[in-house]
Parts: C-alpha cells; structure tokens; sequence
C-alpha cells in the first residue's frame, strides 16, 4: 500500500514547526483529497508537522480509514463555526510557519489574529486550471485586513504555475506495482475486484449525467469488447434512473452485468492510497473533478475527463484549456474523434447516436497511438517540478 514516508530529516518530536491546512468539505472527494494529499506532502517534503482543521471529519474517514497511522505528523482539528471552540483549540498549539486555506475557504478571525501575531507565509490553494490567467495569477500577494499577504498559489500543468500534487516515490511505486502480478492479484482479492475481464478495462469514476445510456448504447453498439469498473455509484445511478438497467442490478460491490459486448462491474469505494492502483490495472480510464483527474495524467494512460460542473459554462473553458494544450499535436482523426467525444461526454457538443459510435471506433483505430501519446504527455509532466519542490523555493522551507 502506497503510505507516506517518514520524514528523513524527521524534527523533534516536539516539532517546531507547523503547517495549518484548512478544509471545508463543500461536496464529493475533492475539497478533502486534495487537503489531505496536500497535507501528507507536507509532512514528507517539507518536514513539517501538519495541523489540518477540517469541517467534515466523516469525509476523511471515508478517504483515509488508516488515519490514525499518520497522527504523529498530521493532527486533525474538527473545525467547527464557533469561535469559542476555535479560540480554545488555538490555546495549546505551536504558531506556524505555513498557513494554506484550500480553494477560498475562509478562515476563522481567531486564526487570522493569531497569524497577525506569528506572521506565517499565507497561501489561498486554487482550484486547479490551465487556463493563461491561472499562470499570470500563480503566486500574486493580496493585501488583507490583518496586515499580512495572502499568495494565490494555482496548480496548473505550464511550467510557471504552481504545479501538480506527487509523491517522491511515485514512479517507484508504480513499476513495483505493474512488475509484480503477485501485488496486483493481492491487490484484486482484498479489494473484492474481479481477475479477469473481457476487452479492454476501463475505470469509470465520473459523475451522474445524461449522457450514460447513450454512452452504453455507443459501447454494446462497438466492434470491440469492453469491461467498466464502475466506481463512485454515480454512472449507476443514473443508468437505473433512466431505466437502462433493471432496479435491482449493479446493487452490490462487486455485482456483474454483461451486455452483449459490454460489461459492467460495480467496484467498491478503496481508500485514497488504494486509488491509483485501480488506475493502474486499466487499459484506460473516465475521471472526474481534480485529485483524480491529476492521477490519471500521472498513470499515463489514455482518458477522458467528466469535469465538476459550474455556473455559466465555467468548466467547459477549463476543459478546453487542459485539452487544446494536450492534443495540440496529435493526428487530426484521433484529435477530432477524442474531442467530440470529450464535449459529449461534458454534455456539449453535437454528435447523434451514428457521429458517437463513428467517433468511438476512430478512436479505437488509433488506439496504440493514443497509449503512447497519453504517455509521451504524462513523462513531460513528470519531468517538471512538482507543487511541493515549488513551494520548497517559493518558501524556503528546507525541502527533505
Ligand atoms: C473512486 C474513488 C475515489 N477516491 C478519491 C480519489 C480522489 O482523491 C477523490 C475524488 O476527488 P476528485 O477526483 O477531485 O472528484 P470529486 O468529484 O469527488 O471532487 C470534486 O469536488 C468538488 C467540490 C470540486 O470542486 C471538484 O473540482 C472536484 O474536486 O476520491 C478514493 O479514494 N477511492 C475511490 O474508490
């Protein structure tokens, strides 16, 4: 199991220096992956002991059943809307060098006097984009009341944002993981996953939309085979909504439906270091929101991405920012195919049944060139700085 790494340069267990994280969970995984990844990464680059105050414990007990293994460098606070509770919590706590608000979250006045007191480096952690003005806004101080700046800090795929969440030993994980069918089998059994599959195997983990039953009708309507992990519930609840599967079917973790060519598999929810391993037992994938959108790009492997969806069309222009900067070079057919289903998929766009199934099987004729494309694309990412070693320069706090 993927875990964190001790701190080699591990302080003193009464650790002077601290980071305080902020979550609020406003819905799904992403507001608590993100903080708690983000926090782990803290505690392994930077050697800092993590404070992270956090609205919706349950939320993060779901991600991460194991947390109690990380209690010595991540101490969770319940943050509640009382400041009275919140003026006592900050009573018995070291100052921090290292304050980070997740995506706008607003902190409590008691921690803003307190940071008037101790002067910490203030970051607002952004929704990730790669839109230009994201660059241009990448670690911009704002002025605020208490008399300290608040920076921006914006991940992004440019070299010049603030970078992408990665482990250290990511990529040593990885091959263990994919050079070892010992660990992928153990993996399967404990996670109750099936060990074979017919076609090609896809991680489905996107949100409830309109746009399933047609997509399942485009996959049975294929020449080839496919096998879809259904993760999350969503995709199956709203294939039972609109009737496309009968009440009682994909209940389970675990149940199977085959349907001619293709099939469905309901897999269960896995702890957030379980995840990328799901990634990497697949041909291909469908992700949705941040976190696992980054894993994805960070496995290598082809997909398609089901973003969050905003008001006025707000993550369609993301959506296009991140795949007209990826498929820039790719041949015109594969290009064209992948972005019409890509905007079908985000519900915009124009394709009918016979466009969606033509578009399908393009993009199966240049399969292989997809796969090496997808992984042409994710090298270069890994090969760039990763948001921990820019924050290391951009704060000076010794990286481990
Ligand atoms: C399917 C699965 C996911 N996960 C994890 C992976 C990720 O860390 C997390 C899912 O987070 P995301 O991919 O970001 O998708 P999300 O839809 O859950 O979160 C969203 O929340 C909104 C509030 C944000 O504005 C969105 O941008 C987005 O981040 O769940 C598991 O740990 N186990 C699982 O079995």
């Amino acid at each position: 199991m993927q875990s964190l790494n001790l701190p080699v340069c591990a302080p003193p267990a009464d650790f002077a220096t601290e980071a305080w994280v902020f979550i609020r969970v406003i819905d799904n995984f992403g507001d608590v992956g993100v903080g708690w990844r983000l926090s782990c990464l803290l505690a392994e680059f930077l050697c800092l002991r993590v404070r992270l105050w956090i609205d919706d414990v349950g939320a993060l007990d779901r991600l991460v059943p194991e947390r109690a293994v990380y209690q010595a460098q991540i101490v969770v606070e319940v943050w509640q809307d009382d400041e009275a509770v919140v003026q006592r919590q900050l009573a018995d706590v070291t100052d921090p060098v290292l304050v980070i608000e997740t995506f706008g979250c607003d902190l409590p006045p008691a921690v803003l006097a307190r940071m008037a007191e101790c002067r910490p480096l203030w970051l607002n952690w952004e929704y990730l984009t790669a839109e230009d003005w994201a660059v241009d806004l990448h670690a911009m101080p704002s002025l605020q009341a208490n008399g300290l700046a608040k920076y921006f800090w914006f991940m992004g795929i440019d070299a010049a944002s603030g970078g992408l969440l990665r482990e250290a030993d990511y990529v040593a994980e990885r091959a263990a993981f994919l050079q070892q069918p010992g660990l992928q089998q153990a993996f399967r059994q404990r996670y109750g996953l099936p060990l074979r599959h017919n076609g090609r195997l896809w991680l489905v983990f996107a949100y409830a939309a309109v746009c399933w039953p047609q997509w399942m009708l485009m996959w049975q309507q294929a020449d080839t085979p496919i096998t879809l992990w259904l993760a999350g519930g969503q995709v199956i609840d709203s294939l039972r909504a609109a009737q496309v599967i009968a009440p009682d079917a994909l209940q389970q973790d675990g149940d199977v439906l085959v349907l001619d060519k293709l099939t469905l598999v309901r897999i269960p929810f896995v702890p957030q270091a379980a995840f990328d391993r799901l990634l990497w037992l697949a041909d291909a994938a469908i992700v949705r929101g941040e976190d696992s959108f980054v894993r994805a790009l960070w496995a290598g492997l082809p997909f398609f991405w089901h973003i969050y969806q905003q008001d006025d069309e707000v993550h369609i222009h993301k959506l296009h920012a991140f795949w007209n900067r990826a498929t820039a070079g790719w041949p015109v057919g594969l290009r064209e195919a992948f972005m019409a289903l890509s905007d079908d998929l985000n519900g915009t766009g124009s394709l009918d049944g016979s466009g969606r199934v033509r578009a399908w099987q393009n993009l199966c004729a240049s399969w292989q060139i997809w796969v090496k494309l997808a992984a042409v694309w994710s090298e270069m990412l890994h090969a760039q700085d990763s948001a921990l070693e820019k924050l290391a320069r951009f704060s000076h706090l010794p990286l481990k």
